[in-house]
């Protein structure tokens, strides 16, 4: 490969996947964590002819021509406060955070005029393989074409879909897909774990869509909460959209409970009809179909399939609608997680009958009151949270539930990761045709 060096602070999931695929490809890589784990990536790394261990972020700084920062967002600012000014001469600097704002400002305020600044963001979590994923390159500040060029040439060892954005359209994009779609998800797992209930083990929660939401629930609470605090915390247009998720859950609550059938229906239909057009008579063009949803179970699927009046996904779409939002817009940009959000959420929509069947069982059925009530404590207390940015508050109500789910995470991770494989392979092909 070229001589250029490539230099990674902070060797956590994401630093690490991206030096080993990057020093695969040929590249020298020169990276760092903080100074207690050196000796163990030292070790790690022992058998990698490509990467070197140096003991700190100046040392990487002052040697690499395109230094990429792996850290936490919410330190984004003290770190690059301290290393930013060791960036060697005309070299290239960029970060993988989830939000880039706060990466930009901090970039902007302490690198040497004289540096380039390209940052990227991969689109999905250090266990998925990045082939044909999206990956964002933001050139933000270049001095050099050469610069850009390089950038993408080391980037090419991905096999990714490369998306040009700017930062502003990168943070917005992200509010939409990511922010809001954890949103949903911590408060399911927030209202499961109020109810003290295990939701695989009962009936009403096992098959189909059902699946899908404890899977992808269960997937960010075995992950890292700065992750999620960063996306939602430090990215300015996520407020609002988690903010319109909680209302619209609500909202929609309450028309259930005061069993207002008639302005309930006009509420999601319209919302349908904004986000996904006019109903059609065949599912032929769904992004998901019912067999592959049943597969990936945590339990016992029961005979008969209960109704659920899905609460999470009809707030989902009102949220869209509500805010002018195009779903299908961001697919170009998305993850694996909103992929399949979006899917079983179009798939409540617009299969046949079963959106009727959900204002029926929210109207009728009373046996998911007392969940749906939690539901929207949840996801009124997630909003309040990000919006008052408090980043510890935020790491306590994470780690309440995570501590609840843990002794799980193993098999779900495990029949998590089979579900967005094979349910994947669908969405993309889907996509591309
Ligand atoms: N995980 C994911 O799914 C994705 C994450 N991202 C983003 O990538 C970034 C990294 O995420 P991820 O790898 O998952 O997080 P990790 O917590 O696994 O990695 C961050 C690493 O940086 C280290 N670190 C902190 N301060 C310094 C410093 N001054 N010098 C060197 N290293 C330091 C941390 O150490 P310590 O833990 O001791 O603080 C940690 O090992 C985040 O901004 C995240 O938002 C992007 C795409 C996907
Ligand atoms: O798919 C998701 O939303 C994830 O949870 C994984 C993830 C987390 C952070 C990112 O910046 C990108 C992907």
């Amino acid at each position: 490969m070229g001589d250029a060096v490539v230099g990674i602070i902070g060797m956590g999931d994401m630093g690490k996947m991206y030096a080993r695929r990057i020093s695969k490809a040929g590249w020298r890589v020169l990276a760092c964590d903080l100074p207690t784990k050196t000796a163990a990536l030292e070790a790690e790394f022992s058998d990698n002819n490509n990467v070197s261990i140096l003991k700190g972020g100046y040392e990487v700084s002052r040697a690499s021509d395109w230094i990429m920062y792996f850290v936490e967002a919410k330190n984004i600012h003290a770190i690059v406060a301290d290393y930013g000014r060791s960036t060697k001469k005309n070299a290239i600097v960029g970060g993988q955070t989830s939000t880039k704002a706060p990466e930009i400002a901090a970039f902007e305020r302490y690198l040497p005029a004289d540096v380039d600044i390209i940052s990227c963001h991969s689109l999905h979590g250090p266990g998925v393989d990045p082939k044909g994923q999206p990956l964002v390159i933001i050139n933000h500040r270049v001095q050099r074409r050469q610069s850009a060029d390089l950038v993408k040439r080391i980037l090419s060892c991905m096999e990714s879909n490369i998306v040009h954005l700017s930062a502003e359209e990168h943070d917005r994009i992200t509010a939409d897909t990511q922010a809001v779609t954890h949103a949903a998800f911590l408060s399911m797992g927030s209202a499961w774990h109020a109810n003290k209930q295990f939701p695989w083990e009962i009936p009403r929660y096992v098959g189909g869509i059902e699946n899908v939401k404890i899977n992808l629930m269960m997937r960010i609470y075995s992950n890292k909460w700065h992750v999620y605090a960063g996306l939602a915390i430090l990215n300015p247009a996520a407020k609002i959209q988690i903010k319109q998720y909680s209302d619209s859950v609500t909202e929609i609550f309450a028309l259930m409970l005061q069993t207002k059938r008639e302005e309930l229906t006009k509420r999601i239909h319209d919302a349908r009809a904004k986000v996904f057009g006019q109903p059609r008579d065949d599912d032929e063009e769904l992004l998901l179909q019912d067999d592959l949803l049943d597969r990936f179970s945590l339990g016992k699927k029961p005979a008969v399939r209960h109704p659920n009046n899905h609460l999470s996904l009809l707030a989902m779409v009102d949220c869209w609608s509500e805010l002018d939002i195009n779903p299908y817009e961001h697919m170009i940009c998305s993850t694996p997680l909103f992929r399949l959000w979006l899917g079983i959420t179009e798939y409540v929509f617009r299969k046949p009958g079963l959106l009727d069947e959900c204002i029926d069982t929210a109207i009728e059925n009373v046996s998911f009151r007392s969940d749906d009530l939690k539901f929207t404590i949840a996801a009124s207390a997630w909003s309040d949270v990000v919006n008052s940015g408090n980043m510890e508050a935020y790491r306590e109500k994470f780690a309440e539930v995570q501590t609840y789910f843990e002794s799980s995470f193993v098999e779900a991770t495990k029949v998590g990761n089979e579900m967005i494989k094979t349910i994947e392979v669908g969405l993309r092909s889907r996509k591309t045709t």
